[in-house]
């Protein structure tokens, strides 16, 4: 399959050389404004794919995205330390102006993919300039908090994060809700699993998980100016699952109809994702509070996305 980046930062750069490492894609085509750099991130994924893949990598123009099944979008300016998701919003929609229309125009049956951020608010101004159907157009949402948070509680109860089921919902950001009431590890509720192995998940524990995912992004980019390792690795799982029709259920964001009251706005719930982009929408059994908190979530980014004018 022949994936197109667009955007040959950090973001797009490691988006690439996590699907040439996995093997997902045939063919790479990274365009970035910045011809130069789309070249040598090109030129340097090549040569670490004669280690394990056969997939060609090149940089082009617009016109070299033509016959991409998917087209990931991660074009467009990242955060400062301190600096929120959201503040970079009227940035990247100037962006997508540009970006959407020249991708449509060279691959019009691509499935986009979006990374840029605030990226709920991002997928919904690309579905809207798109005018595509909002299965065609996925942003990759909670996907990455979803690995965050499976991360610590793995790392709290000894066991693989992939033997944690639990999901982040609604933001990909500061108002996003960690859905700990329908938790499990095997199949055994979270918290009885917890006092079973002698690792109960305490008050201060949850607290200390909850902040730690929420705001891992802050923490990582006063570290080292960025993050990209973790959604390069979320982005590709999501190529994947599309190249290979696996109906995989991931956290990923499209424009909704109606969630937690609120209608048409872009946020994660858990989704089918099969060769056709999202095949269906799951709505999980939450706690008052957590219902509560996704409703916030939900309405937080209608007002934002709401003050976008794209044109
Ligand atoms: N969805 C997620 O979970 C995550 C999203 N991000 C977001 O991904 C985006 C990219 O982040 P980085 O790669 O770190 O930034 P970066 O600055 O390293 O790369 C952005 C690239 O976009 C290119 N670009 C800008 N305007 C363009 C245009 N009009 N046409 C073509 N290319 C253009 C730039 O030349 C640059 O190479 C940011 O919005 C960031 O916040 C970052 C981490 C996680
Ligand atoms: C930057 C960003 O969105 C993240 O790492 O979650």
């Amino acid at each position: 399959m022949k994936v197109g980046i667009v955007g040959a930062g950090m973001v797009g750069s490691s988006a690439g050389y996590a699907l040439a490492m996995m093997g997902i894609a045939s063919d790479i085509v990274f365009v970035d404004r910045n011809t130069g750099l789309a070249i040598a991130q090109a030129e340097d994924i090549s040569h670490a794919v004669p280690f394990v893949s056969a997939t060609t990598v090149i940089a082009g123009d617009y016109d070299a995205l033509a016959g991409t099944r998917v087209v990931i979008i991660a074009a467009g300016v990242s955060q400062k330390p301190g600096e929120s998701r959201l503040e970079l919003l009227e940035r990247n929609a100037a962006v997508f102006r540009e970006v959407v229309a020249e991708v449509l125009r060279a691959s019009p049956d691509a499935i986009l993919l979006i990374a840029s951020n605030p990226v709920d608010i991002m997928t919904q101004i690309a579905t809207r300039l798109s005018g595509l159907p909002p299965q065609r157009v996925i942003g990759s949402g909670t996907i990455l908090d979803t690995a965050r948070f499976r991360s610590l509680v793995g790392r709290h109860l000894g066991i693989a994060p992939q033997s944690v089921h639990a999901y982040v919902l609604g933001e990909h950001g500061d108002s996003e809700v960690l859905a700990w009431s329908n938790a499990r590890a095997g199949s055994v509720a979270l918290r009885s699993f917890a006092e079973q192995v002698g690792k109960p998940l305490t008050e201060d524990d949850r607290r200390a998980i909850d902040d730690g995912v929420r705001n891992a992004a802050y923490k990582i980019i006063n570290g080292k100016g960025a993050t990209y390792y973790g959604i390069g690795a979320g982005l590709a799982r999501i190529v994947k699952a599309i190249a290979q029709d696996q109906r995989d259920v991931l956290s990923v964001s499209i424009v909704t109809p109606r969630v937690a009251d609120i209608e048409d706005v872009a946020l994660s719930v858990p989704r089918i994702i099969g060769a056709a982009g999202v095949v269906a929408d799951l709505f999980p059994d939450l706690d008052a509070e957590e219902h509560a908190a996704l409703g916030r979530s939900a309405a937080l980014l209608k007002e934002r996305v709401e003050s976008v004018k794209l044109v």
